[in-house]
């Protein structure tokens, strides 16, 4: 089996907003596959389609090459969804919830080998209410695990966490795939979706706009470096080198750095404008979001 899910055409709308505008991709089998865009991108309702959890208006899911309603029977058992670590009861403690998850399922994981490779060993009886945010998605991130499913599906897995407890997950999320699961996730931060993801499908305004692994969605730029720096007048540079200004800085990308960085001292000199605090970079993520919608993903 090649593709563990094909999406077709995908649509979903709310009103006037068509959160999901026709959306077609595969997941392979044992991949970590991301969707990565914006707040408002339509991440979350894609996924909650895919996973039975919300109705599309349109389109098909086909799993394992034959199911083709996420609600059948077949699916709930083989797929694990991280849900939202404030839908746990506050008065739980971290052992219960995980025996209260498992017992919705057939087939289930040692809840006590859960609780120790998601390293909660210290809070197994902890209540819900007593733990630390990385700790709440742990434990979320386990609770997807407890019938231990062939595809886990994690929407914005680490939003709100401080950078450790975010590695710690990512650490954990490869573990997954070593594992042999398939792994899909949701994310806005491009550093996660650079970490982690085999498949990048950037998503803006319910469309995919661009996908690939890293590598290629860089490639894809033509760009080998980009400079930044802050000046006084930073539409001039932005008109002449045809760059681009975010958080009040310039940036410039290109493909000779060295005649580039020239031509921008050049320029300050004739125009009397400063060029202060210069950086010299690989182009990333962002640059590729940048370059195909002229907004940032952190906007
Ligand atoms: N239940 C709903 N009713 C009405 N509009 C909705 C509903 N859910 C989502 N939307 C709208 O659909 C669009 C896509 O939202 P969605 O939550 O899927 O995006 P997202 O990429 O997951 O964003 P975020 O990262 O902020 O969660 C947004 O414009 C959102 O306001």
């Amino acid at each position: 089996m090649n593709n563990i899910i094909e999406v077709k055409n995908l649509k979903k709308h709310y009103g006037n907003v068509k959160a999901v505008d026709g959306i077609s991709f595969f997941v392979k089998k044992g991949e970590i596959f991301s969707l990565l865009g914006p707040n408002g991108a339509g991440k979350t309702t894609t996924l909650e389609i895919i996973e039975g959890l919300r109705k599309k208006d349109d389109g098909e899911i086909i799993y394992f090459e034959k199911y083709y309603s996420p609600e059948d029977f077949y699916i709930k058992e083989r797929i694990g969804v991280q849900l939202q670590s404030s839908s746990f009861l506050e008065n739980l403690t971290v052992l219960e919830t995980l025996k209260m998850f498992s017992g919705l399922y057939n087939k289930s994981y040692d809840v006590n080998k859960l609780i120790s490779k998601f390293l909660l060993n210290e809070k197994k009886d902890s209540k819900i209410k007593e733990l630390s945010g990385g700790q709440k998605q742990r434990l979320a991130i386990a609770v997807a695990l407890v019938n231990d499913p062939e595809i886990v599906f994690l929407d914005e897995p680490t939003t709100g966490l401080d950078p450790q407890a975010r590695h710690m997950i990512w650490d954990l999320i490869l573990e997954l795939k070593k594992e042999g699961k398939t792994i899909i996730l949701t994310t806005h931060y491009m550093e996660e979706a650079e970490y982690l993801s085999d498949t990048i499908h950037i998503i803006d305004s319910g469309k995919i706009i661009v996908k690939g692994n890293v590598e290629e969605l860089i490639k894809s730029l033509k760009k080998e470096s980009v400079i930044i720096f802050q000046t006084n007048n930073p539409e001039l540079f932005k008109n002449n080198f045809n760059g681009i200004i975010l958080n009040d800085k310039l940036e410039i990308s290109t493909n000779d750095l060295e005649k580039t960085l020239f031509d921008i001292l050049e320029f300050s000199k004739q125009k009397d404008i400063s060029v202060d605090n210069i950086v010299i970079r690989k182009p990333n993520l962002e640059d590729v979001f940048l370059s195909l919608t002229g907004r940032s993903l952190r906007e």
